[in-house]
């Protein structure tokens, strides 16, 4: 049987649980200021509790893959047991690797992430296309064979992505929107929209790219790195409604207290549906 592609399956949770992706970045600050150790143990209690608090409400969770790697086999561990949880309690799972290698080894890359019998399988995985986005090729089939999505480094919320970014190529392009303009070719007329994200960040005030991709639009850069959901229309103007805001340590400074996260997911998706309110 074919699987439900991703884009349906993330535009039915973005409109049933509101359009948030809570990050899971066990930050070694984060860990001690919730009187954790800076540990396996401690990445275990505060992953399970963010699992705990979230995984049941919002649309997507996105655990932010080196948070874990730092701890070697037994934060990968860690990590494989979040995402199971996670999906079987009906969040998708966007595992945050950023990966991006030549076409051979980016195929490992996606039989880690976008193989269903992989102990890290998940919902959809973001990738750098910055190798040139054709390196990119393994994911993307690997993903529409599993029914999963890819999102896609296009215009990043570091105001360092610039220089690689806003440059031109020779027909007058910038790096990003030739990148942009690939990933609207891999959604083409899909319904209700594609399974090939773009990572646009919530901080750039304008985007000053075509944005019609036909497919989601992650959005980090809300909280911590100092842009408001207010932003979000500046940012993607007629977009808007493809948006889906990522909020890491915003949310997860309110932990660990579970009903403090889940007010604070709360105000976020609550937020966010508003802008989407004044903005039809
Ligand atoms: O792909 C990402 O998620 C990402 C892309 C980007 O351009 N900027 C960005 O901040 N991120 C990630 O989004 C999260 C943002 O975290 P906060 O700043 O704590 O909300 C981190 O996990 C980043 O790695």
């Amino acid at each position: 049987m074919t699987p439900e592609p991703f884009g349906a399956r993330l535009r039915r949770a973005m409109d049933t649980r509101g359009a948030l992706c809570a990050g899971i970045d066990p930050h070694s600050s984060l860990l001690r200021s919730w009187g954790l150790n800076d540990d396996v143990a401690g990445l275990e209690r505060f992953t399970r509790t963010c699992v705990e608090a979230l995984a049941d409400r919002v649309a997507v969770l996105k655990p932010q893959s080196a948070f874990f790697e730092r701890f070697g086999s037994r934060g990968l561990a860690v990590l494989e047991k979040a995402v199971e949880e996670a999906r079987d309690a009906g969040a998708l799972v966007l595992m945050d690797a950023k990966r991006g290698d030549i076409g051979s080894t980016m195929a490992a890359y996606a039989a880690t992430y976008l193989d269903k019998d992989s102990p890290l399988f998940s919902d959809a995985v973001t990738v750098s296309p910055y190798l040139g986005f054709g390196s990119l090729r393994p994911a993307l089939d690997a993903a529409a064979a599993a029914g999963c999505g890819v999102f896609v480094l296009a215009l990043t919320s570091n105001p360092e992505g610039a220089e690689v970014q806003r440059s031109h190529v020779s027909d007058g392009r910038t790096v990003a929107q030739v990148m942009l303009d690939h990933m609207a070719a891999e959604n083409g007329d899909a319904r209700p929209m594609g399974s090939v994200g773009a990572v646009v960040g919530a901080t750039l005030g304008d985007a000053g790219a075509d944005l019609d991709i036909n497919g989601p639009l992650l959005a980090p850069g809300i909280g911590a790195q100092g842009a408001t959901m207010a932003d979000l229309p500046g940012v993607f103007g007629p977009a808007l409604r493809q948006v889906l805001p990522n909020v890491s340590r915003g949310v997860l400074r309110h932990g660990p207290d579970i009903a403090g996260l889940r007010t604070a997911a709360e105000r976020m998706t609550d937020e966010i549906g508003a802008v989407l309110a004044r903005h039809p």
